[in-house]
């Protein structure tokens, strides 16, 4: 048990906000940990259910005497909020995020950031499809990564900090530059979201979603999507709209893949699908065996296989 930051101000009182509220308090993190959020209601269940030390109506007084502010709101509301809490902002202070995307949120945020006070924008590789103040828990950053974005010149005991605060929550962190970050995660999050949302979207369209008989009858592909597709609607639109030039890159790619596919289907290429296949299974394999996905399933199973 080491306090990092004598008083944390959790901007937002959802899902990464109240993780982080709840794995603070296991390591014994911060001192006081304050919290606000946009809505009365999201205050008042935060309150009730003790997810931070002290809730206050506005940003402004929730950052008073902070050293450190987590921005975790969605990201097209990141600049807003900085503007907001930019005034109140101690001398010294932290400010970071948890936002998915870093580009937009750099150019928003950036501006606003007083001189003698570190921005450094992170990001948690960990989530779920729920959101709110009610859906946070302890364990959610355990051995995830955490990625921390520092702008340039940017003070390297600030950032050693958040770091150390990330890892004691339980993940693994590195660095990396915000656009590098951006493609990445539209390979790996943002447009496997907008596959499923599509997914499911093309199923409703068939009307047998409603019947239920797809859910009855999917197995777990199609059940994975579902799930995918009940994240938070205002989160997504952002990612999305501020991801955008990563995010039509990675799908102008997949569409062009996809039409491959679909040709050797039509045309009976039983070869090129077999070696197409044949080929993901050995990248599903190698991350397996890389010892990179814990919780999968079938990570005894495919270890003991080679
Ligand atoms: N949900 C996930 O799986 C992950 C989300 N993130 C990022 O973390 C951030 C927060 O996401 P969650 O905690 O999942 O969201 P959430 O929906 O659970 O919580 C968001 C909070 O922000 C507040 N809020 C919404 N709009 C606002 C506005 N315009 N001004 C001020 N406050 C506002 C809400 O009242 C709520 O307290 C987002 O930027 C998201 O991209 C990062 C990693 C994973
Ligand atoms: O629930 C899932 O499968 C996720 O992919 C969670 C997630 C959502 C958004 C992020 O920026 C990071 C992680």
């Amino acid at each position: 048990m080491s306090v990092l930051y004598d008083r944390v101000a959790l901007i937002g009182l959802g899902l990464i906000a109240g993780s982080m509220a709840l794995a603070m308090r296991r390591a014994g993190l911060a001192g006081e940990i304050v919290g606000t959020a946009r809505s009365a209601e999201t205050r008042a269940i935060a309150a009730e259910i003790g997810l931070v030390d002290r809730v206050t109506d506005t940003a402004a007084e929730a950052v008073a005497g902070a050293d450190l502010v987590v921005l975790a709101v969605p990201v097209g509301a990141m600049g807003a909020v900085a503007a907001e809490i930019a005034p109140h902002l101690a001398p010294g202070a932290t400010v970071t995020d948890v936002g998915s995307v870093k580009r937009a949120v750099i150019d928003a945020v950036g501006p606003h950031i007083p001189e003698g006070v570190h921005f450094i924008p992170a990001h948690p590789l960990a989530g779920t499809e729920h959101s709110g103040p009610r859906s946070g828990f302890a364990e959610l950053f355990d051995n995830r990564w955490c990625l921390l974005v520092p702008v340039d010149a940017t003070d390297r005991v600030a950032v050693d900090r958040l770091r150390e605060l990330w890892q004691k929550m339980g993940a693994n962190v590195e660095e990396m530059d915000a656009d590098h970050h951006d493609l990445v995660l539209a390979v790996t999050s943002h447009v496997p979201h907008l596959i499923a949302y599509t997914m499911v979207g093309v199923a409703d369209g068939l009307r047998r979603v409603t019947d239920s008989e797809v859910i009855k009858y999917s197995a777990a592909g199609f059940r994975d999507f579902t799930r995918i597709a009940a994240s938070d609607p205002t989160m997504w639109r952002d990612v999305f709209l501020t991801n955008k030039d990563a995010t039509l890159d990675i799908l102008g790619r997949f569409t062009e893949e996809l039409f491959a596919l679909q040709r050797a289907i039509r045309t009976g290429q039983g070869e090129m699908l077999f070696d197409y296949f044949t080929h993901t299974r050995a990248i599903r394999r190698g991350i397996i065996e890389a010892g990179q996905d814990t919780d999968a399933p079938d990570f005894g199973r495919v270890r003991k296989q080679q």
